[in-house]
């Protein structure tokens, strides 16, 4: 499913990971410089993200990761590869490697736009979102899924800090701010704040934080099938293990 907003002030398009991680793949870009930015890219994807690239004639300045994936590998080795000039930015917070760091309040400009970090901890330590610079949507990661929320059972999870990170960055944000998330395992595209605020079963609708904590310590997934190589390789920003 792709999804294009060209139209629009910031240049966005959706992109899906069908192998198996239902990740959402943005690329993001301003209309008039051509600078462009890939959001949690994954590995497998990144030929189709380089060809999205190349045919819409963008200048790829930045890879970046809402936080160290447990699901997936990232793409961003395999894009810098390919783009030597581009670099890599994941949170401070992750402890993962990367070109740059960034934390609460950072902009990442990529021409004459760009995204705002909002700190959004609870799925992993180190999540953020990402906010447009004109509030139209957030990249939200794993923090706010559609109706849902990332787990919180690994990788310094806190359903505590979940609650507070979506209540006091997210939901503060306008109603009419597009949620666009890391993934989506029906084939939702996008949401709302004001939807999410409203119904989100977990989250919204007025659940309390002892409701969410009882809600996820209630959840029993099974751990991501590629969790044990996606953690270590995305510390090192995809890089493969050199032994
Ligand atoms: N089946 C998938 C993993 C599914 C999963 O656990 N998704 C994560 C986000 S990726 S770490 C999640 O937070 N899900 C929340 C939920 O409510 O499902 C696989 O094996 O990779």
């Amino acid at each position: 499913m792709t999804i294009v907003r060209a139209d629009q002030p910031m240049g966005l398009k959706q992109l899906f990971d069908e192998t198996g991680s239902s990740t959402y793949t943005y690329l993001l870009w301003d209309t008039e410089t051509k600078d462009c930015v890939l959001v949690d890219p994954v590995d497998v994807k990144v030929d189709r993200d380089l060809k999205e690239v190349e045919e819409l004639g963008l200048n790829l300045i930045y890879g970046i990761n809402t936080h160290a994936h447990a699901d997936h590998i990232t793409g961003t080795h395999l894009l810098k590869q390919q783009v030597p000039t581009m670099k890599s930015i994941i949170s401070a917070a992750s402890q993962a490697k990367a070109d740059l760091t960034v934390a609460n309040g950072d902009r990442i400009v990529f021409g004459n736009r760009s995204l705002v970090v909002k700190s959004t901890p609870g799925h992993t330590e180190g999540c953020v979102s990402f906010v447009a610079d004109d509030e139209s949507f957030v990249l939200t990661g794993d923090a706010l899924l559609i109706q849902g929320c990332g787990r919180t059972d690994f990788q310094g999870g806190s359903a505590e800090h979940l609650y507070q990170s979506v209540h006091s960055q997210l939901f503060s944000l306008p109603k009419s701010t597009i949620v666009y998330p890391a993934h989506d395992y029906k084939s939702r595209t996008q949401s709302s704040i004001g939807a999410e605020l409203e119904s989100n079963p977990r989250l919204g609708g007025g659940k309390t934080q002892d409701d969410f904590v009882e809600i996820m310590a209630g959840l029993d997934l099974a751990y991501p099938k590629k969790i044990d190589v996606a953690v270590p390789a995305n510390m090192r920003c995809g890089v493969p293990d050199v032994e």
